[in-house]
């Protein structure tokens, strides 16, 4: 160390892991049904303008009460849905303004975990059908028993027996079935996961063991998380960062040490007071 570093009064800070996504001034709308006004399109802008941005392995919390489009966000960044407005960068490229096969590079980085691990599976699929899917898409040198082995060592990953691949999704309990949608996202090896309330429709036990889960598979693979929850205490346990949502807009941001400790905004403050056992 040298002396005008020890003398330094502003050390440098530590080195940041690189920036995957960029999300700014995101708004968007849906038509509302029948919605026309004269001859224009009436719309709800559930998400009116949020800007955010997640580091490779980190987790960032979305937190906010029913409604507050949570999930919208997390819909627009994979780009099952398109922005009204704003930018949304992925290393440091637009994907907001990529459309079909040109957005296939992207869905290999970027994937989505959902709240209802029943309606997120085909129940028509096999166990291998669903996890071998992505594989086929993005890796479609592999060939048949090399796409089933795979899946059957991601099946092993997330703690579910071999077997698992010739059966089919209602054969699995709500726990087992999260952990299918958890091997059918790490099939493309992404770098970031959209995790959508991936345990509120669980029992608690359960719900402990899937966030173990994510945890271990972040710390091996270093996988970022966008962890979106109305659950503030499952949040605080798993985030670098929390973004605080209401009415579509990001009220406050903080890492969890400080937002819960000390919440500086009014709406953060009630969301906390909600929870009792916090
Ligand atoms: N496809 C759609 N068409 C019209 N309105 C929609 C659509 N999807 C969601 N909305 C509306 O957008 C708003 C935000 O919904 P969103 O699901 O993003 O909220 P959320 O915070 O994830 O809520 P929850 O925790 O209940 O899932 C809600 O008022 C919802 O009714």
């Amino acid at each position: 160390m040298t002396n005008s570093t020890l003398s330094s009064p502003h050390p440098d800070p530590e080195p940041l892991s690189p920036l995957l996504l960029e999300v700014e001034k995101l708004a968007v709308r849906y038509p509302l049904p029948g919605g026309f006004l004269g001859r224009s399109r009436r719309f709800v802008e559930p998400v009116k303008g949020v800007s955010f941005r997640i580091r490779a392995g980190q987790t960032v919390g979305l937190v906010g009460e029913s409604g507050s489009g949570k999930t919208t966000i997390g819909k627009a960044i994979v780009r099952l849905i398109s922005p009204h407005s704003g930018e949304i960068r992925y290393r440091q490229e637009r994907i907001d303004t990529l459309s079909g096969a040109r957005l296939r590079p992207y869905r290999k980085r970027v994937q989505m975990i959902f709240q209802d691990p029943h309606n997120s599976l085909n129940p028509r699929l096999t166990i291998a059908r669903i996890v071998g899917e992505p594989l086929e898409i993005h890796f479609p040198a592999l060939r048949a028993q090399e796409r089933r082995d795979r899946a059957a060592q991601l099946l092993a990953r997330v703690g579910l027996p071999a077997d698992s691949l010739d059966r089919f999704p209602h054969e699995f309990s709500g726990g087992q079935r999260q952990r299918i949608g958890i091997a059918r996202a790490l099939a493309v090896e992404p770098e970031l996961i959209v995790c959508d309330e991936p345990v509120s429709a669980l029992d608690v036990s359960v719900q402990a063991q899937i966030v173990n889960l994510l945890q271990d598979l972040q710390q091996e693979l270093g996988l970022a998380y966008l962890f979106i929850s109305h659950d503030l205490a499952v949040v605080e346990h798993m985030s670098d960062l929390v973004l605080v949502l209401n009415e579509g807009r990001i009220v406050e941001e903080a890492p969890p040490e400080e937002l819960y400790r000390n919440p500086q905004n009014e709406y953060t403050r009630k969301l906390l007071a909600a929870v009792p056992s916090l």
